[in-house]
């Protein structure tokens, strides 16, 4: 019989209200052990007293919900006690539960894991629930939203009925094959598998977008020592992640900080100042990091020290392409700016900045907001959010056009099955059995 579980389905830790969650079986039963009140009508909330059933001790004034299968969350009988959220409350409660027989502690992602097996969700809504909660900005909360409301799920069902109906054609043309006729895809079937094919390749070739507004834009401040990087991650950042000092060769490992720019996503990295002789080992392995990170990067900021000029770091001119704002930093400290700055850098206009003053601050966050926008912004579809998708669909589309040029019909079908098959373990229609542990185990317990 399956197990009933529970967890805290709240943040840990002390807060105004906890939730703990209960699903299965013996959910209704539960709530009844816990009070001496008759169970509260399903999706009515109740104020209730909760005890500890061995030794009758108060837990809690709390408030109750049940629902009753398959009209809840998990599609099993699940109650709700919104606790206050104290520690000792909360662990009362959680020890009085494991108390009962045939209930244990969920497993990270179990309560998802069971609306999915009981069809309450697919793979890709349930993917987009793990991501809602972890969605840190406007942009991640927007694609989460649409991935849970089934958009992404649509899109691959659709697909998938398309190719079903591709197949019975395929399979119609061999019951009634023509020994004289050339063998392959009929010319009925193959307009559908091309038009297919040509979705699904638009459809993979987004750069990537969706599955970098899940992981955040990198971001990249690259320019000699001393020009100011660190003090700009920090401006940026509004908080002294780096260490500043007037030395040359300060920072060493690349210090990294998760950004909100303009509702995107950012991992803003500062690194090494860039020069030929460095002091020692240590600052010599900086710079190969540095160079690394650059190079990895999405977005480059080069930043150049305006104190210097007319002298421009040629070492950082050599990394300036389409992908890098330009920065000429310590503007408060040039009195007279507007004679000695030039008006472009190896192509790119620069931002006049003081990380010091804050000057130029906005100007700066407003070029790496259309960066952002420009790499991360998702239309009107949904766009593919995960390396796992992606996999799936590259089988499919290699499959398609196997089956395009087939040389006769029942391999053509075999491949259309393949195809249809890479998409449906997407949303989980078919033989995902072996998946599940591993996308549910990246949940939280309580999720
Ligand atoms: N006047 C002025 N000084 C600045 C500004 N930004 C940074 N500095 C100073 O420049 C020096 C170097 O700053 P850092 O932020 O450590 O420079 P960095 O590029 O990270 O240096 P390394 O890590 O050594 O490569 C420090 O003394 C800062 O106070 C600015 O906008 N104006
Ligand atoms: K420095
Ligand atoms: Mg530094």
């Amino acid at each position: 019989m399956t197990a009933t579980i529970f967890a805290l389905a709240t943040a840990p830790g002390r807060s105004g209200v906890a939730v703990v969650r209960v699903s299965g079986p013996d959910a209704a039963a539960t709530l009844a052990a816990l009070t001496t009140r008759p169970l509260p009508e399903p999706r009515r909330a109740a104020l209730v007293t909760l005890r500890d059933p061995a030794t009758g001790d108060p837990l809690d004034d709390a408030l109750a919900l049940r629902f009753v299968a398959p009209a809840s969350f998990t599609g099993e009988d699940v109650v709700e006690l919104h606790l206050h959220g104290g520690r000792a409350v909360v662990a009362g409660v959680i020890a009085a539960l494991a108390e009962r027989p045939g209930l244990r502690l969920a497993e990270p992602g179990e309560f998802t894991r069971r609306a999915f097996e009981h069809g309450k969700l697919d793979l890709t809504e349930a993917e987009a629930v793990a991501d809602l909660i972890d969605a840190e900005t406007t942009a991640q909360r927007r694609q989460a939203l649409r991935q849970m409301d089934g958009a992404l799920g649509r899109l691959y069902d659709g697909w998938r009925d398309r190719l079903t109906r591709a197949l019975a054609h395929l399979e119609a043309d061999i019951d009634f094959a023509d020994e004289d006729l050339p063998g392959g895809v009929s010319d009925a079937v193959r307009p559908v598998i091309e038009t297919l094919r040509a979705e699904i390749a638009a459809h993979l070739n987004d750069g990537g977008r969706g599955e970098r507004l899940r992981e955040g834009l990198h971001i990249a401040i690259v320019g000699a020592p001393n020009a100011g990087k660190s003090s700009l991650l920090n401006a940026l950042a509004r908080r002294d992640a780096a260490i500043v000092s007037a030395r040359a060769g300060t920072t060493r490992d690349v210090i990294e900080v998760q950004l909100d720019v303009g509702g995107y996503p950012v991992v803003l990295a500062d690194t090494a100042g860039l020069r030929e002789a460095a002091a020692d080992e240590v600052e010599e392995e900086g710079i190969r990091r540095a160079r690394d990170r650059a190079a990895r990067a999405d977005v480059k900021v080069a930043v150049f020290d305006a104190t210097a000029l007319p002298d421009l770091d040629p070492t950082t001119i050599a990394l300036i392409d389409g992908d890098t704002v330009v920065v000429l930093n310590k503007i408060d400290a040039c009195p007279d700016m507007a004679a000695v700055a030039p008006p472009t850098i190896a192509g790119a206009v620069p931002v006049l900045l003081s990380a010091r003053s804050g000057t130029g601050l906005r100007d700066l966050e407003e070029r790496l907001t259309t960066f952002s926008a420009d790499r991360l912004a998702v239309g009107s579809a949904p766009s593919l959010t995960r390396a796992r998708h992606r996999a799936a669909l590259e089988e499919c589309r290699v499959a398609l056009d196997r089956a395009l040029t087939a040389p006769l019909p029942e391999l053509a079908a075999e491949d259309v099955r393949l195809a249809s098959r890479a998409l449906g373990r997407i949303t989980g229609r078919v033989d995902v059995e072996d998946l599940l542990d591993i996308i549910f185990r990246d949940f939280c317990i309580g999720k």
